[in-house]
């Protein structure tokens, strides 16, 4: 039922006039049937009537009319509902927790989005169709009653058979095209690790092969599991055809021999029986189509469910950040703050911690691999919400509901940061001047700002490092976030960053958080943090800090 109400709210037609236009295509093309069948009565007894002529030209009319418009409705209804789900989970995407997305698979969100929703967009006109052929089924089936009481018990009971045998048949096919569907989740990311280790992958052939194994692998077990679901399929429809023909061969062999027959009966009973097999072929047609986008929107709804569980509840339904409430702050301060990664046995945790960083001071957070100090960033930046203690702003705890305006404090380079094409968020910006930044970066002739995108992303881990650097610069947050800025720097830019970069973002009155490695630098920072399995070892104002 899920799958028609989300059919029928997508239709631009109200619900009842959508079940009135199939009704009508259906039953107009049930009244052909008569028509034509009395007309050709009449014409064996040499005439037919101009009535009879009026109503299948009416009957046909109402046809085109009503099967065109539902025809019409149904697939811009798949169209909305491609578009309604795509859109609706990009905005839960866009407002669920940090870690959600971490932890979710890439091929999940895309096999979900992609795969799934054409499967329901391509089912719908089916399944539309299939409604309408199921009135014509029933109309002619009315019609059969309305020649034979006896042919319509037995069309019935042959009908009612092949309904019971698919029916047994459904669970298992349900069951199928659930597994198919995680073995699609389980293709897009298998494709996505041969995409992304491409490098990893063209570089050793055992590699090569295994990973080229594991994705025809998966494929190769999709198609044998969806060949098991469409030879159910066939067999179904080749058994309802034959059982309809069965039917034929009841009424043009069996019941001639009955006394009451008469032999017009049976011909209007035959043509109404032949009239019967398309529509049914349909019928059966949008059954599986129906199977397979239920199966799909489950799957929808499922990751939209886990979405809705990973919603940032102080990012949903909230008015919009207001970036300037914590901009005039003096003092950050975390208190006893704890964070633990959830899920795994022993998740790693940091603190509890305890830190102060002042308003235009820099602070530098070392430490070895692993210790903790991009989760310490993520934390420190209101990515990640720790399960005790407080972030303070000027003494005063920052309400979860704050978190939203706390993040657009920050400005961030991580190590595993995105390099947008765009300046998402900054507008009217004037290129010579971005352009003027680019060049002092050393990317002049590398890439440009051009019709409000950069020309060219092709670049080295330092550059494109260089021009995150640039737009985190335009940004022009309060504080500035670096991990590992100028592990990929030489020499020279390194000095650059922390000789007048740092000093230069200092003297606007800029706040810095940057973990680095660079202890020759640490004179830059007023505050150095010593992070050792997630806890401080050391908090102390290095030797010669400015
Ligand atoms: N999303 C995550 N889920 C679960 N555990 C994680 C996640 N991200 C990091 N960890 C674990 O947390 C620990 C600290 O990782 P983190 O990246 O904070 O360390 P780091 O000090 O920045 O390391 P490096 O210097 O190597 O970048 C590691 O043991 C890592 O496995």
């Amino acid at each position: 039922m899920d799958l028609y109400r989300f059919l029928i709210e997508r239709s631009r037609s109200s619900q009842r006039a959508v079940l009135a236009l199939v009704l009508i295509s259906g039953l107009s093309s049930g009244l052909m049937l008569g028509v034509v069948n009395a007309a050709a009565e009449m014409a064996s007894n040499g005439k037919v009537e101009l009535r009879v002529v009026v109503m299948f030209a009416a009957a046909l009319a109402l046809f085109v009319v009503s099967k065109r418009k539902s025809m019409s409705d149904a697939s811009v209804a798949a169209e909305r509902a491609i578009r309604d789900i795509r859109v609706a989970m990009a905005e839960k995407l866009r407002r669920s927790e940090l870690l959600f997305v971490e932890h979710t698979g890439h091929g999940e969100i895309y096999a979900r989005l992609t795969q799934d929703t054409s499967t329901i967009s391509q089912s719908m006109p089916v399944i539309f169709n299939g409604l309408q052929s199921a009135i014509v089924v029933l109309a002619g089936l009315l019609y059969i009653l309305f020649i034979s009481f006896d042919a319509f018990l037995m069309t019935l009971a042959f009908l009612a058979a092949a309904g019971w045998s698919y029916m047994q048949r459904q669970r298992t096919t349900m069951r199928d095209l659930e597994v198919v569907i995680a073995k699609e989740t389980e293709f897009f990311d298998s494709l996505g690790h041969l995409v992304d280790g491409f490098k990893e992958v063209k570089i050793s052939h055992r590699k090569n092969d295994d990973v080229f194994e594991r994705v025809s692998g998966v494929a190769v077990e999709t198609e044998t599991i969806m060949v098991r679901v469409v030879k159910r399929y066939t067999n179904h429809l080749v058994m309802a055809q034959t059982l309809i023909y069965l039917i034929l061969a009841v009424l043009v062999f069996v019941l001639p021999s009955l006394e009451w027959s008469q032999p017009q009966t049976i011909m209007k009973l035959t043509a109404a029986v032949l009239f019967l097999v398309a529509p049914l072929e349909t019928v059966q047609f949008a059954f599986h189509f129906n199977l397979k986008a239920q199966v799909a929107l489950s799957s929808i709804r499922a990751l939209e469910a886990s979405l809705d569980r990973a919603l940032d509840r102080e990012d949903a339904g909230q008015p919009d950040p207001d970036p300037q409430r914590f901009a005039g702050f003096r003092t950050l301060e975390l208190r006893s703050v704890v964070f633990r990664y959830p899920g795994a046995e022993h998740g790693f945790q940091i603190g509890p911690l305890n830190l102060k960083v002042v308003r235009g001071e820099a602070t530098f957070i070392v430490g070895g691999n692993g210790c903790g100090k991009s989760t310490l960033l993520k934390v420190l930046t209101g990515l990640y919400q720790p399960q005790s203690g407080r972030i303070l702003i000027d003494g005063i705890e920052v309400a979860p509901a704050a978190l939203p305006s706390y993040r657009e404090l920050f400005s961030c380079i991580f190590a595993d940061f995105h390099l947008f094409d765009r300046l998402y968020g900054l507008s009217d910006l004037d290129p010579a001047r971005v352009n003027g930044m680019i060049a002092e970066m050393g990317l002049a002739g590398k890439t440009e700002y051009r019709d409000g995108r950069f020309t060219n992303l092709d670049l080295s881990t330092g550059q494109r490092k260089r021009l995150a650097l640039v737009a985190s610069l335009l940004e022009d947050k309060p504080i500035h976030v670096f991990d590992e800025w100028a592990a990929d720097q030489d020499p020279e830019f390194r000095a650059k960053f922390y000789d007048t970069i740092l000093p230069g973002l200092r003297a606007e009155g800029k706040t810095i958080l940057a973990v680095t490695h660079d202890d020759r630098y640490f004179g830059q920072c007023q505050q150095l943090v010593k992070l050792d399995y997630g806890e401080f070892v050391a908090v102390e104002r290095p030797q010669g800090a400015l």
